[in-house]
């Protein structure tokens, strides 16, 4: 089984060509969990597979988390999927990619740099406080696509300065909370300058924070801009792993465009040799 690893600003992923490979896609799950394993397996936040679209676009993704759970829609992902299309020439600069939650357009920049048009947020409620330990936090809640990948925003002051350990507490805290049927994704932020935003994002399904998170930025993005604090143009989003831009279309309160632009990197390209899977 040939794959290639990648990673989209530290956000990583296992991406495997099943129009090629022809695994039964039930297995996916399993392998997800496996192979996503940081000491046993190649280890990354996710596994990304390739099949052939069902309507006219280029291909289709499907996306599972490092838990084996599908997950809708992955926004760095889609922009590391968008270069391996292109380099593997299953499309051109310009490409159409079916995702669980609907359509996503991707274009190539540069060598490094992919955009993606996100799925259009579908559940937009811009306070939604929530309740952890006796302590309400200012919140708000969004949800990307149809079915769609549901992202919790909650505004943190000093976030920089935040304890770790505090911090995942509360994340998991409230990604398990029943304010989200779905579960949520939580992308704590921070407004640090004009159109700039500092991000860390507790992750569904990967059940830890990972380094950067697409779909969350352009989340966060979207509630700000809504709330007239970010202009929505050419926003700056800094998390651990590096920065992401969002860039939004808007009539009144509908989002028509939601752009993510930010860098990939091809770390390997390889054979997977897991004896634990191929043995
Ligand atoms: N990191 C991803 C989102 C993964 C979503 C996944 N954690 C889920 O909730 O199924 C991104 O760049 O958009």
């Amino acid at each position: 089984m040939q794959f290639w690893k990648m990673n989209g600003a530290g956000n990583d992923f296992i991406i495997i060509d099943n129009i090629r490979e022809q695994i039964p896609v039930e297995r996916f799950g399993d392998l997800a969990r496996l192979l996503c394993e940081r000491h046993l397996s190649i280890g990354a936040d996710g596994l990304m597979v390739v099949e052939p679209a069902r309507g006219d676009a280029d291909y289709r993704m499907l996306f599972y988390n490092s838990d084996g759970s599908l997950g809708e829609m992955c926004g760095n992902g889609a922009r590391c999927i968008c270069r391996y299309g292109y380099e593997n020439r299953l499309a051109g600069e310009v490409q159409r990619v079916e995702t669980t939650a609907g359509l996503v357009t991707g274009r190539r920049i540069d060598r490094r740099r992919y955009q993606i048009r996100l799925n259009d947020p579908t559940t937009v409620r811009l306070n939604a406080p929530i309740e952890v330990d006796g302590t309400v936090y200012d919140c708000a809640y969004v949800e990307l696509g149809n079915p769609g990948l549901p992202h919790a925003a909650v505004p943190i002051s000093g976030l920089r300065a935040y304890p770790d350990r505090a911090l995942f507490d509360l994340g998991r805290r409230m990604r398990y909370h029943p304010a989200f049927p779905k579960g949520a994704n939580v992308n704590f932020y921070e407004v640090t300058g004009p159109d700039q935003v500092y991000e860390r994002t507790y992750e569904r399904g990967v059940e830890d924070f990972t380094y950067a998170c697409g779909t969350g930025t352009g989340s966060v993005v979207t509630v700000l801009t809504l709330q007239g604090k970010v202009s929505g143009t050419g926003v700056r989003v800094t998390m651990p792993g590096g920065e992401l831009i969002v860039d939004i279309d808007r009539r009144g309160n509908e989002i028509e465009n939601l752009l993510l632009t930010g860098p990939t990197n091809i770390v390997a390209k390889g054979e997977v040799t897991d004896e634990e899977l191929c043995d």
